[in-house]
C-alpha cells in the first residue's frame, strides 16, 4: 500500500505506533499502520483504499491479546475512545459503536431502567472486542442481548446482520469470514435501575476482591475446561507467584498473568507455554488460552 493513495480523510493515521500503549499487558511492539477513524464513513472510505493484501487487526481496548515483540506488520484499525456513538433506540434498545467502553454502557443502559447488562461493568474493552469474544462474567454474556449488528469488510462494504449470522458459545464467536464489529443493537429488558447500579457495584467489589484488576492483565489467560476452573488446575500445581522474565502468574488469581513492570510479549509467551505443559503433564489437559495471539507478521 502506497500512503499516497489514501485521500479525503477525516481520521487520524499514525505510523509506528508502539502497541504497548494499546494493550493492557502493556506489551507489543509498533504497528506499521495505526488508523484512528472519525466515524464510520470515514473508515469505510479508508478500508476501501488499502491494498486488499494488507494484513488488518482490530484493536479495542487491547484487554485480550497478545501482540509480539516484533509489533504488527500491517495496519490496526483502532476503535476504542473513537466510534463511540451510543443512544437509546426505542423504549428498550441501546445502539452503540465498536469502540464504546463496555463500563460505559452497563451504567448507561441503568441510568435508562433498563436491566441485564450490568456484568458489562467490570469488563475492561469495547462493544467489539465483547461481541468479538462473547464476553461474560457473573452468569451474563455478551449475545443473548444482541437484537442486530452492522459489519464492515475490507472494502468498507457494510451490512447489517441478525445474530443468526454468528455461531456463539463459551468465549468463542463465528460469523462470516472477513467482516468486523461496526455497531450493534442490544434489546434489554425494562427494570429497576437503581437496583442495576446496585449489582454493577456489588460485581466491581466481587471482582475487586477476587481479581488483581489494578495490575497489568489480559484477565483470564485460559478458558475454563468442561467442568473445572483454569485457576484451580493451575493452583494445585504450585504456580501461583511462578514466573519468566517479568511475567508472573498472580497471587490473587491463578489464571492470570500479571506484568510486573518490563515484562515482554516473549516472556507472556513462555509463561502461558510453561502452565499449559505443567497442567498437562499431571493432569492430561491442555489448557486453551482465551487470549488471542498476534503474530508480527498477521492479523
Ligand atoms: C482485568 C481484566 C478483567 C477481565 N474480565 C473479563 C471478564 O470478566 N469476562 C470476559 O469475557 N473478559 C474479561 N476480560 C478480557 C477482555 O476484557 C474481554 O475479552 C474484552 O471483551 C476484550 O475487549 P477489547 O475491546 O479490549 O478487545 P481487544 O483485546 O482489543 O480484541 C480482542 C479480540 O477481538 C477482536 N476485535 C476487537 N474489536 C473488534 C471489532 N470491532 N470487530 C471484530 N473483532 C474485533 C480483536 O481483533 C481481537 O481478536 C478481562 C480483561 C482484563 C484485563
Ligand atoms: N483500562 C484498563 O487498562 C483496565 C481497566 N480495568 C477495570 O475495568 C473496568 C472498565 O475499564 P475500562 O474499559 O478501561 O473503562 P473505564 O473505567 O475507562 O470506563 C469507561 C467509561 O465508562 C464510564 N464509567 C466508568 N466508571 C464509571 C463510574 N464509576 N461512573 C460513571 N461512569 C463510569 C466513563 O464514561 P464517561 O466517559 O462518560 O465518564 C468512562 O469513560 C474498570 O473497573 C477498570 O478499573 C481493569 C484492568 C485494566
Ligand atoms: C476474567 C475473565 O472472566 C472470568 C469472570 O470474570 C469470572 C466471574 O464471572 O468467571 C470466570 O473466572 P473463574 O472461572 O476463574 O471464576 P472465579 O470465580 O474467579 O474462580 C472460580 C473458582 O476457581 C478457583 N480458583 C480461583 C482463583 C484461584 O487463584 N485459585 C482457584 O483455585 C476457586 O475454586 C473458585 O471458586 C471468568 N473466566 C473464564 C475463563 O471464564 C476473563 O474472561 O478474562
Amino acid at each position: 500500500m502506497t500512503l499516497a493513495v489514501l485521500t479525503e480523510l477525516r481520521g487520524e493515521l499514525r505510523l509506528d505506533e508502539p502497541l504497548a500503549s494499546h494493550t493492557t499487558w502493556r506489551v507489543g511492539g509498533p504497528a506499521r499502520r495505526f488508523y484512528r477513524p472519525a466515524d464510520a464513513e470515514d473508515l469505510s472510505r479508508f478500508l476501501s483504499q488499502l491494498d486488499p493484501e494488507e494484513p488488518l487487526l482490530w484493536l479495542g481496548l487491547g484487554s485480550n491479546v497478545l501482540i509480539d515483540d516484533r509489533g504488527f506488520a500491517g495496519t490496526v484499525i483502532h476503535t476504542q475512545g473513537c466510534l463511540a456513538a451510543l443512544e437509546r433506540r426505542g423504549e428498550t434498545g441501546i445502539h452503540a459503536e465498536a469502540g464504546t467502553a463496555c463500563a460505559k454502557l452497563a451504567r448507561f443502559a441503568a441510568r435508562l431502567d433498563l436491566v441485564g447488562v450490568e456484568f458489562l461493568a467490570g469488563i475492561p474493552g469495547t462493544m467489539g472486542g465483547a461481541l468479538a469474544m462473547n464476553a461474560g462474567a457473573w452468569g451474563g454474556e455478551t449475545w443473548p442481548h444482541v437484537a442486530r449488528v452492522r459489519t464492515i469488510d475490507r472494502w468498507g462494504r457494510i451490512r447489517e446482520r441478525g445474530p443468526e449470522a454468528f455461531s456463539v458459545g463459551y468465549r468463542q464467536v463465528e460469523g462470516p469470514e472477513g467482516e468486523w464489529f461496526l455497531d450493534v443493537d442490544l434489546e434489554l429488558t425494562p427494570g429497576d435501575g437503581a437496583a442495576a447500579m446496585a449489582r454493577i457495584r456489588e460485581l466491581l467489589e466481587r471482582r475487586a476482591a477476587t481479581q488483581p484488576t489494578g495490575l497489568p492483565s489480559c484477565g483470564s489467560v485460559f478458558r475454563n475446561p468442561p467442568g473445572d476452573h483454569a485457576a484451580r488446575l493451575i493452583e494445585s500445581h504450585g504456580l501461583k507467584g511462578y514466573r519468566i522474565g517479568g511475567a508472573q502468574v498472580s497471587d490473587k488469581h491463578a489464571n492470570f498473568i500479571i506484568n510486573t513492570g518490563g515484562a515482554t510479549s516473549s516472556d507472556i509467551a513462555c509463561l502461558i507455554a510453561h502452565v499449559q505443559d505443567a497442567v498437562e503433564s499431571r493432569t492430561g489437559i491442555r489448557l486453551v488460552p482465551e487470549v488471542r495471539r498476534v503474530a508480527g507478521d498477521s492479523a
